[in-house]
């Protein structure tokens, strides 16, 4: 997966000058819907939230009641220090006061007004001047140079995206939303604009709220994630924690891990578990974090993501003879199903960087390593 925080830094680009300005903003909200409810709480610091989840897990209603849109019934949401929401307190400041900026799907911008228009709507109280040289920036930073003139009818999807988000930035707000903001955007375009938006950030600097279906489109953005699941919070953490140690099964199988062990622990002895996988009646080591401690004899899932199984020359710790009973050639990956000899309902799904070896035809035996900081246990 991309990840352009790690480019971004390669290159010396910092979003840490925030000019004494905390940029936190803290969620604690409920909300009843019929047949549905909300029940969430996090926060973040000057930092890209990704939130993940499946279609009607209350993504979009979390966005809602931040931006102001939908009033939660319970609870709290703070924004640098500025309460917008406060249930007990009876306070629940209109979307205009917010400081807060939202890009949805369906671009949404006014078809009667021009580009530089679209951009300058939520800046009128501005003198001309500044507006002109604030939408001068925001076009030239969204590469719509030239295009200031031009109603939405006339630009590309990719366009009227950028438009979007250089309308959602010209009246500077403390917090961007966004929706689903590419989804209806071809994979180029949509990779060209993640790696904007990115870049975007170091200009922007307060935190961004990005809600996908993708993982690696969250993954590429995002410094943090939150996994929902039914208008719960399943799993909140550094993007790299959570997408390679999911909390739960549900979180695992929403961050797309294919790969499914069931066992029982037999060892533990620091962050070192030793379990015996059912089925293969032999131990694999995992390695957990935080000094979590986990019970002799307690029945335990192991997970591990496909991208991160081995084939090895020669049987070693973590190592398992398996045979390739499916093969998909991707661009740069061979993705193989493994079964394993003499076991029934066992599959793992390996993919194998193209460079690693020689595509391998279904019937082939390997040994296919599982690297221990790799493996990660459910409880
Ligand atoms: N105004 C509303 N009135 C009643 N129910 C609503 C309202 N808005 C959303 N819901 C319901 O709340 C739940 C969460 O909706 P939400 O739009 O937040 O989902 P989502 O996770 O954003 O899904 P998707 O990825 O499909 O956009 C759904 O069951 C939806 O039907």
């Amino acid at each position: 997966m991309v990840d352009y925080q790690k480019t971004a830094a390669d290159r010396g680009a910092s979003s840490l000058e925030t000019g004494g300005v905390d940029f936190m903003l803290e969620v604690n909200i409920k909300k009843e819907l019929p047949g549905f409810s909300l029940d969430v709480a996090f926060s973040i610091e000057r930092e890209i939230l990704a939130i993940l989840g499946p279609s009607g897990c209350g993504k979009s209603l979390t966005i809602q009641c931040i931006a102001g849109l939908v009033r939660p019934d319970q609870g709290r949401i703070v924004l640098n220090g500025k309460v917008l929401y406060d249930g007990q307190l009876g306070i629940n400041l209109p979307p205009q006061s917010r400081k807060v900026g939202l890009v949805f799907q369906n671009y949404a911008l006014f078809p009667h007004l021009t580009v530089g228009e679209n951009v300058a709507f939520g800046i009128q109280h501005l003198s001309k001047a500044e507006i002109k040289d604030k939408v001068t920036i925001l076009l030239q930073k969204m590469k719509l140079q030239g295009l200031e003139g031009r109603y939405p009818h006339q630009l590309s999807g990719g366009q009227q995206q950028r438009v979007a988000l250089a309308r959602a930035l010209a009246p500077e707000p403390e917090l961007l939303l966004l929706d689903e903001p590419f989804s209806a955007l071809d994979t180029q375009v949509k990779e060209q604009l993640l790696y904007e938006l990115y870049e975007l950030h170091n200009y922007y600097r307060g935190s961004v709220l990005f809600v996908t279906h993708n993982v690696a489109e969250a993954y590429s953005l995002c410094s943090k994630m939150a996994v929902y699941g039914g208008g719960k919070l399943l799993q909140f953490g550094g993007k790299q924690d959570v997408v390679e140690g999911p909390a739960t099964l549900e979180a695992a199988k929403l961050l797309g891990v294919e790969n499914f062990l069931q066992g029982i622990v037999t060892w533990q002895e620091g962050n070192e578990v030793w379990v015996l996988v059912k089925g293969l009646d032999r131990e694999v080591k995992a390695v957990v974090g935080d000094n979590k401690k986990i019970a002799k004899n307690q029945p335990v899932i192991l997970g591990i993501r496909s991208e991160f199984l081995r084939i090895t020359a020669s049987s070693s710790e973590n190592t398992f003879s398996a045979t390739v009973s499916q093969v998909v050639e991707e661009v740069t990956n061979y993705t193989y199903c493994f079964n394993f000899p003499d076991v029934q309902d066992l599959h793992l799904v390996a993919r194998i960087p193209k460079q690693e070896g020689a595509l391998l035809n279904p019937g082939s035996a390997v040994y296919l390593n599982l690297p221990q900081d790799k493996l990660f246990i459910i409880t």
